[in-house]
């Protein structure tokens, strides 16, 4: 709702009440509508203050209405309507304003803003484009090439940001509703002719092809096949060049297309799902909101690699107390340095200093007695490991949770060489660790509720949307990408080449295909893995191994010395060891006809669709099996995963959301037809659960839960 008051006895509040972000819904809406018309109907009113209840203005149009029948008034008219008046309104913009939020803003006449309020027109990111007129009002305020940039990113700004740009009037670091009732009163009286975004003419840009040509090759660029972005630029065009009224015409016109795009869909979901992994739950029926986490004010990192010294940076960034530990004193040097660089460049970015003395670097292991949380990210080799866990317990203090960085060893092995399993969970980071925001938190079949929760939360401290996921070989996100290379390696050995594979995944979405991700990442990663599964016998490159199809191509590239990117070649090749350029290589092709022929393969011509449905539905099918094992707990976790850490396109919403938009029956049909025609792979044999979802009518995602529920009563 919206509430209506009078205060100082002249001035109209009108405070928007909708917990937890004050969303413009059909009731809020309605209520602005009668209370600006009361106000403005009372002549002891002079001016009018519109604010939010709880310390937050408005986070935009309430994202749940969408897709359901439309009721109340439209934001436009209501919107045009506090414009029009004839008494000044004034916004009063506490924590945030954002989307809607901020539109509702721009059609008030003057805008206050809290010094830690920020502001923003993040509709791309849902899909859509700020269609409440924000990409027609914010260019006329603030000029094309600002607005191009906040609209097309949807980036939030400082209220520090906003008054330079022009977006509000005055910052305060007081009580914003006083200081804009103040205001409000100290204009009462004045024309309001100026102060009508709407009535503005557009900034003039002499160049103004170039911007929007410059604008649109970038946004095409970044977006991989997002409409909404493209959109956006062709709004704010609108706004550059035609009078108000047509401008807004252009504006609903492609806020149509966006609104009911399954892209737009897509985002949607993704937006409630990463927020909806926060209310996690295990098999054993522990909660997020029965289980309380630990307080975890000092840490330790042991093993200081490219992922330790990530780890390392994400946690003192968060004011946590971190002790370092290497105990090679060469590689201890050079983390020391290449951690504190890390912090100056971040502190430098955010205009605050570097938390360098958050850190203590050691290279002993027994420094870490006072620690509440221990963090190992030593190499991942299964031996090693367990003789640092090992160490662990005798050194930390009683209750001390021991995590382990691995991104597919399995945590219960581990847990086992300590008195205290149930202090064990894996924290499963991205590289690079300070920066990707995804953490899986691998709960092994002994780990406590509150060591899970601990690591969520800690999760959470440090910036990262945290997923709960069981333990198996490589957790949820490695193990699904495992058919997903397999089917690029099978389709190399068919006739593809790596160019034409990465090229239709690319085109897909993905920031990145399966070669030059393998590139990037190293091959060596993989083959250390396969190696340790026995699947790699030197000299002897059969086709299958345990009865099943493999390929051992990547074993051959590896045996060369050639693991990608920091070798200088690998599926590509590069012009020197580091480089990322990545180069069709003639020597990779030559290798790849040979052999086809050592093997007696026919190349043929292997077709998009091809590509796309082996590589995508055998890692989906893998989905499947981890939702039907109760490894991860739903779609939606899968997806944030997948999503966060492995760049599938967010506007596809994630692995098992595109399954769901392909449809089931689609998916199983297709993985059958290529089961039959490769019976020596398993991974595209449907699984169960697929199967059992299709009999069931192919039910929407969200209610796959129910089906899910009764494969796991029947184990
Ligand atoms: C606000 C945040 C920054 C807060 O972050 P924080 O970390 O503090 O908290 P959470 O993110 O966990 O959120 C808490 C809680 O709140 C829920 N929530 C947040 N925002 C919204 C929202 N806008 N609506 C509903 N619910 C919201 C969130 O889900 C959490 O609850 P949960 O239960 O899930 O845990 C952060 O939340 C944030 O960034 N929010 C999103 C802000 C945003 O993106 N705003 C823009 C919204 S879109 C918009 O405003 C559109 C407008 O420009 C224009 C609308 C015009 C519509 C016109 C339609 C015409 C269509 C024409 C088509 C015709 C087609 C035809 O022909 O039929």
């Amino acid at each position: 709702m919206a509430q209506y008051t009078r205060i100082s006895g002249s001035v109209g509040l009108i405070t928007l009440k909708n917990p937890p972000v004050n969303a413009l819904s059909a009731v809020v809406r309605q209520g602005i509508v009668d209370s600006v018309e009361r106000a403005l109907g009372e002549p002891e009113v002079k001016c009018l203050v519109i604010c939010g209840q709880s310390g937050k203005f408005c986070g935009g149009a309430d994202i749940r209405e969408f897709g359901k029948k439309m009721t109340g008034p439209p934001l436009i008219p209501v919107f045009h309507a506090i414009e029009a008046a004839a008494k000044p309104v004034v916004a009063a913009i506490e924590g945030i304003a954002l989307g809607g939020g901020l539109e509702l803003a721009l059609g008030c006449h003057y805008r206050i803003a809290h010094s830690k309020a920020k502001l923003g027109l993040p509709e791309v990111t849902l899909g859509l484009l700020p269609a409440a007129a924000g990409s027609q009002r914010l260019p006329r305020l603030i000029g094309v090439p600002a607005a191009l940039d906040l609209i097309t990113t949807g980036r939030h700004v400082t209220a520090a940001e906003a008054l330079q740009l022009g977006i509000v009037d005055q910052v305060t670091d007081h009580n914003t509703v006083d200081a804009a009732v103040k205001f409000a009163l100290s204009v009462a009286g004045q024309s309001l002719d100026a102060r009508r975004i709407s009535t503005f003419p557009c900034p003039r840009l002499s160049n103004l092809d170039a911007v929007f040509e410059a604008a649109m090759q970038k946004v095409r660029q970044a977006a991989r096949g997002a409409i909404a972005p493209v959109a956006c630029v062709q709004a704010v065009r609108a706004a550059a060049t035609l009078p108000y009224a047509q401008g807004l015409e252009r504006e609903k016109e492609l806020m149509a297309t966006l609104f009911t795009s399954g892209q737009a869909r897509a985002l949607q979901y993704s937006f409630f799902a990463q927020r909806a992994v926060g209310r996690w739950s295990m098999p054993s029926g522990a909660r997020w909101d029965t289980s309380k986490p630990k307080p975890i004010r000092k840490a330790a990192v042991i093993g200081l690699g490219t992922m330790g010294r990530g780890i390392t940076v994400g946690l003192a960034q968060a004011g946590l107390s971190v002790v370092a530990v290497e105990t090679q004193e060469k590689q201890l040097m050079e983390a020391k340095q290449a951690v504190s660089g890390m912090l100056e460049r971040g502190a430098k970015k955010r205009g605050v200093s570097p938390p360098l003395g958050n850190i203590s670097y050691s290279s002993n292991i027994k420094t870490v007695g006072d620690v509440d949380l221990v963090i190992e990210a030593v190499f991942e080799d299964m031996a090693l490991k367990k003789e640092v866990f090992q160490q662990l317990s005798a050194v930390c203090r009683p209750g001390t949770f021991l995590c382990t960085n691995t991104s597919g060893l399995d945590i219960d092995d581990l847990a086992s060489q300590t008195p205290n399993p149930e202090l064990v969970v894996g924290m499963h980071f991205f590289a690079p660790a300070h920066v990707m925001k995804l953490l899986e938190v691998v709960y092994g079949p002994r780990s406590s509720p509150q060591a899970v929760a601990t690591a969520m939360q800690l999760g959470k401290v440090i910036g990262k949307v945290s997923v709960a996921v069981g333990n198996c070989q490589g957790f949820v996100g490695n193990r699904m990408l495992s058919p997903y290379l397999s089917q690029a390696n099978f389709l190399l050995e068919e006739g593809a080449t790596p160019e034409f594979v990465d090229q239709v995944l690319e085109e897909f979405g993905f920031a990145m295909g399966a070669f030059r991700m393998s590139d990037l990442s190293g091959l060596d990663v993989g083959w250390r893995v396969r190696k340790a599964a026995g699947l790699v016998v030197p000299g002897k490159p059969a086709r299958m191994r345990q009865g099943c199809r493999y390929s051992p191509l990547g074993d051959l590239l590896c045996e060369q010395g050639r693991f990608g990117q920091k070798t200088g070649s690998g599926w590509y090749q590069y012009d020197k060891p580091g480089s990322r350029v990545a180069k069709p290589d003639p020597w990779l092709h030559s290798f790849l006809e040979e052999y086809r022929a050592r093997h007696g393969l026919v190349a043929r011509r292997i077709d998009h669709q091809e590509v796309l449905e082996r590589c995508l539905y055998s890692l989906i099918n893998e989905g499947f099996r981890i939702l039907e094992e109760g490894i991860a707990a739903g779609p939606e976790d899968i997806d944030v995963i997948y999503v966060l850490g492995y760049s599938w396109p967010r506007h596809r919403g994630g692995p098992m959301f595109y399954a769901d938009m392909v449809g089931l029956t689609r998916v199983l049909e297709r993985l059958e037809f290529y089961h039959q025609a490769h019976p020596d792979v398993p991974s595209l044999q449907p699984c169960n659960l697929l199967r059992k979802l299709v009999a069931s009518g192919t039910p929407p995602i969200h209610r796959w839960r129910e089906v899910i529920k009764k494969v796991h009563s029947q184990l």
